[in-house]
């Protein structure tokens, strides 16, 4: 038999296609993953490092059913090939060793034996450990060397690749058959009885789906369906659980619970208007049931976040815990649209007029883990977009759809092929690291300068992956545990398209720009990236020279409140004004300047410590308008609240402009402008709210 070898894996570096000069026997396989079984670290602590793929090697998944390919025997496996048109049919020999993979040691139906390792199975599927004695059927098989000579081993990436058979499907060969291990629907129905007790759930739930196979009888499953339907709801699979909550409906008077369950599956989609009908109709069956109205209750509440965008911010903080960071309230998207973007693909943009301060959208985290290690924290978003995707299907439309950065599809992405959901792992990674952001547990806590830097999580947040990045963006994004807050940095018309920062931008453009190709591959042409594109690049590298001299004279350290000497202070001024020149009119004429920004802070600090009061209202100005801001000359009569709203459109907008409104605030109350301090300290609260999301003290920054 001829095996094709898709030439689209040259990229897979063994990728010779030869047949194997020979391969370990069935005895020295068993031999050495016995070993492996022996060392074993069962305990739950045990490491299991999730594997994250290597897009360099990426090949798609099949989107065949294991009905059209072709079957073939263990010794027709190439190495390095990915056997397209082919599938395989074995049987799990050995109990599996469980690492980042699965790998168990597998037979088919002529006894040839090999070595199987199945990667990003969910904990909830059955194939996590595949089960000594299960059948499974591998499509198009990718068969590696594992690094030693004669060492091979069948590969499978993507979870929809491995299907495990049930015990009578007829493409199971005679020799590999068992016969069914229990023969009724009753004994299976026990058995998953028995591993719902043991919390097995996913055995649970493939006894109870054999139980519902070998029994036709309406009235022995539509129990067992609502049986499956609470465990689905237990792992985690709401489509599944909401699908057998509905097909238990027999009309009879445990109506009521189908419609509960299916609402509670519903809501576990986060899909509210759905669940509250569902809810609806429960109560209206069962209106004195306590669990009904509270889930109803609860529900009516996401609804009314989803239409009015009203939280109640404080009670979301304090609600969050090193465990609790996944917030039960709905997304607010009303005030924005997907639409073509003239900037790149699709962009989002204003459904309506907003102000500077205006809540432009909240939205809960399609996909969050509580992980804030920022070494696993890649890992163990890539792990639960697997997961979801296997487990929840509905999930594939809204996450598939975004962003791909040109990944080559197989096109079946999503679809259902052999009851699973077809998942390219390559593609989920090409996905998360476009789309995803990092997160802080909480902005506010954050700002405090006793939080220690650093501990982000990753997350997927669906509406707010379609914004494109702006240096000088008109929102701003902060965090309270998996809500993702987005606010107008300035006033936005209707229809203009809304833009965020992806990370903080760099002063120097070329190597901000560096980063936006390396990490996103786009060059950014905002108004400032295109007005400094403007500045010849000997004035660039002047800037560049002079910023560097600055940080080093300043020692890259700001001041606190030791007293800096006259004399440097003095330096610093004068670099910084040579600095000052080195920027053009013409190019920075409304636009900010970056490289000005550490040393005009800096001075700020500096005559702070030293109580120049007069200084540091004319260096906070300064940072101000190196921000972007509109300020006018010192000397000027001007209201600091204005300034979001009458700087043009060039702004950037960081925790920075808090801070220095306020310690501009704190100056003009020393000089005796009372009117200007207190202007400047509302000024600065209404930038903690952007910052922060929501209103809260100032004093927060000091601790
Ligand atoms: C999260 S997606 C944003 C939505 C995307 N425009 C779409 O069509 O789905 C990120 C990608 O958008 C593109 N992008 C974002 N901001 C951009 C900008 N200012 N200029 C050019 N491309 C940009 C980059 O290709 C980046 O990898």
């Amino acid at each position: 038999m001829a095996v094709v070898i898709a030439p689209s894996m040259a990229s897979t570096k063994e990728n010779t296609g030869a047949l194997p000069k020979r391969r370990l026997t069935k005895e020295e396989l068993t031999k050495t993953h016995k070993t492996h079984l022996k060392k074993q670290d069962n305990s739950p602590h045990a490491p299991r490092p999730v594997k994250q793929p290597v897009m360099a090697d990426a090949y798609p998944a099949s989107s065949k059913s294991i009905r059209e390919l072709e079957i073939i025997p263990l010794t027709e496996l190439h190495a390095g090939a990915h056997h397209r048109g082919k599938g395989l049919v074995v049987k799990a020999i050995s109990a599996p060793f469980v690492g980042a993979g699965a790998v168990s040691i597998v037979e088919d139906e002529f006894g040839n034996a090999d070595k199987l390792a199945i990667y990003n199975q969910a904990d909830s599927s059955i194939l996590s450990g595949v089960p000594e004695g299960c059948v499974v059927a591998i499509k198009e098989p990718y068969y590696k060397n594992n690094g030693a000579q004669d060492d091979f081993m069948i590969c499978v990436d993507h979870p929809s690749d491995v299907i495990l058979l049930r015990f009578t499907d007829p493409i199971i060969p005679e020799s590999l058959r068992l016969g069914p291990l229990l023969k009724t629907a009753e004994d299976w129905k026990n058995a998953a009885d028995r591993a719902f007790i043991e919390k097995d759930f996913p055995t649970s739930v493939f006894c109870y789906t054999e139980a519902l196979e070998v029994s036709d009888d309406a009235a022995f499953q539509a129990p067992i369906y609502t049986k499956r339907s609470g465990v689905n709801l237990i792992l985690g699979r709401y489509d599944a659980a909401k699908a057998d909550a509905l097909a238990s409906r027999t009309g009879g008077p445990q109506e009521w619970k189908a419609y509960y369950n299916a609402g509670r599956a519903a809501y576990g989609l986060c899909n509210y208007t759905t669940s509250h009908t569902l809810l609806t109709t429960a109560l209206s069956l069962n209106p004195t049931h306590s669990g009904i109205k509270k889930e109803h209750a609860r529900c009516t509440a996401r609804l009314h976040e989803e239409s009015t965008g009203e939280y109640d911010f404080p009670a979301m903080q304090a609600s969050l815990t090193p465990q609790s960071v996944h917030l039960d309230r709905g997304s607010f998207l009303a005030n924005t649209r997907v639409g073509e973007s003239p900037r790149h693909g699709r962009g989002l943009f204003a459904t309506r007029a907003l102000r500077a301060g205006d809540l432009v959208f909240a939205e809960k985290a399609t996909l969050m883990p509580n992980q804030y290690e920022p070494a696993r924290a890649s890992a163990a978003l890539y792990a639960l977009m697997v997961r979801q995707l296997c487990d929840n299907p509905s999930l594939a439309g809204p996450v598939l759809r975004l962003f791909d950065g040109g990944y080559e599809r197989g096109g079946g992405e999503g679809g259902l092929v052999d009851g699973v959901p077809v998942v390219d792992v390559f593609l989920v990674e090409a996905i998360r690291t476009r789309n995803c952001f990092s997160a802080p547990r909480s902005t506010l806590e954050n700002t405090r300068p006793s939080v220690p830097e650093g501990r982000q999580c990753k997350g997927l947040w669906v509406h707010a992956s379609y914004m494109n990045h702006d240096c000088v963006a008109n929102t701003m994004r902060s965090f309270v545990g998996d809500m993702l807050v987005s606010r107008a940095t300035r006033d936005i018309e209707e229809g203009e398209e809304l833009f965020q920062q992806y990370v903080p931008v760099k002063p120097l453009p070329d190597v901000r720009n560096k980063q936006f190709k390396d990490g996103w591959g786009f060059e950014c042409g905002c108004t400032l990236c295109a007005a400094e594109r403007r500045s010849p690049e000997a004035m660039q590298a002047k800037r560049k020279e002079l910023l560097v001299a600055v940080e080093k004279l300043c020692s890259k350290k700001m001041p606190g409140r030791e007293l800096i000497p006259d004399a440097k202070i003095r330096s610093v001024d004068k670099l910084t004004r040579q600095l000052e020149e080195a920027h053009e009119k013409d190019v920075y004429e409304g636009v900010p300047r970056l490289t000005l920004i550490y040393p005009s802070n800096w001075l700020v600090a500096a005559h702070r410590g030293r109580k120049n009061h007069g200084k540091v209202v004319k260096h906070a100005m300064k940072v101000l308008r190196n921000f972007g801001f509109k300020v006018p000359d010192e000397s000027e009569v001007w209201d600091p609240r204005e300034i979001y709203t009458k700087s043009g459109n060039a702004t950037l907008m960081t925790v920075h402009i808090v801070a220095t409104l306020r310690t501009l605030g704190e100056a003009y109350e020393a000089l005796g402008h009372k009117e200007m301090a207190s202007k400047c300290v509302e000024a600065a609260e209404f930038g903690y709210r952007l910052v922060t999301g929501s209103e809260n003290e100032l004093k927060t920054l000091d601790r």
